[in-house]
């Protein structure tokens, strides 16, 4: 039985090295399953941080609605660095500004230069009901209890569309990223797990940051996490509104607006584009 995707194109790119594949389901009616999912990243070269599957748009004025898969087969709400590469890969088709409707809302992308985009990632939600957590609490300051060893005792939690978990630290090259950010990813406070950073305030407008990410592990960016940060040192009276978030694969521009928008500037990267084949998805179950 031949698979609907056989043969059919996809596109590597990054996002401030973040890893990014991006699927144009445009024209079909193929939802890509969790295990189908997990079968790219497992094909040699393919291998991602999260996977953007572009379908027809469901509203008028949307440009596609976007599904967005960590490598562990889960979705996510929201994929900044990722958005920046659909941007890119759509302003071939000639359009410098996109609305990318995605299960968490809208983002609108804009060209800034060749392969510099923005994207407005919307408003953070900072309920802890929105995040979500388990229990009722100040997102601004949440005690991580039960606690988990050699982490911080407070965090401060902001959604995108996705939950993020920010911990301000004096060193965050010093942490242990793999051990903390499974721990906590996993931590029963989250419902929905956790995208997990480790922010260090270098001035009022300067954060080096690492992230854990939830259902993909350390990437050398989050664009998501970078916007969480920002949120939360701004709301701790860390930093300004508007700070340079510099992240192992790059630096990314955040600001939170007045009208509480949270815009992302950064880099894509075109990597190479390749198709998919029916071979790839034996063994993955129908
Ligand atoms: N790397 C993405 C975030 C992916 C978030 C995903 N790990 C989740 O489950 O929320 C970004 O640039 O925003």
């Amino acid at each position: 039985m031949p698979h609907p995707l056989d043969n059919h194109p996809i596109l590597r790119m990054n996002g401030a090295g973040n890893e990014i594949l991006v699927l144009d389901l445009r024209g079909t009616d193929h939802v890509l399953a969790p295990e189908e999912a997990r079968a790219i990243a497992a094909a040699p070269g393919l291998r991602f941080d999260q996977l953007m599957a572009l379908h027809d748009p469901r509203e008028a004025g949307d440009d596609a609605f976007m599904r967005i898969y960590n490598i562990d087969g889960s979705l996510s709400g929201a994929c900044g660095n990722g958005a920046r590469c659909v941007a890119y890969a759509l302003a071939r088709e000639g359009r410098e500004r996109l609305s990318l409707a995605t299960d968490a809302g809208r983002i609108e992308t804009r060209r800034e230069a060749e392969t510099v985009f923005t994207v407005d990632m919307g408003r953070p939600r900072l309920d802890w009901r929105d995040i979500p957590l388990a229990r009722e609490a100040d997102t601004r300051a949440v005690a991580l209890e039960p606690a988990a060893p050699g982490a911080p005792a407070q965090f401060s939690a902001v959604s995108m569309g996705n939950p993020h978990a920010v911990f301000f630290v004096d060193d965050a090259q010093a942490v242990p990223l793999a051990s903390l950010g499974r721990a906590i990813e996993c931590h029963p406070l989250f419902p929905e797990r956790a995208n997990v950073s480790f922010a260090q305030i270098l001035s009022r407008d300067d954060i080096l940051l690492r992230v854990w990410e939830r259902g993909t592990g350390a990437t050398k960016a989050c664009g998501s996490a970078a916007c969480a940060t920002l949120v939360s040192a701004a709301r701790a009276g860390l930093t300004e509104r508007r700070a340079r978030l510099r992240l192992p694969g790059g630096d990314l521009f955040i600001e939170w607006r007045a009208d509480d928008h949270v815009l992302m500037t950064g880099p894509v990267e075109f990597e190479f584009e390749t198709r998919l084949t029916a071979k790839l998805f034996e063994g993955a179950a129908a």
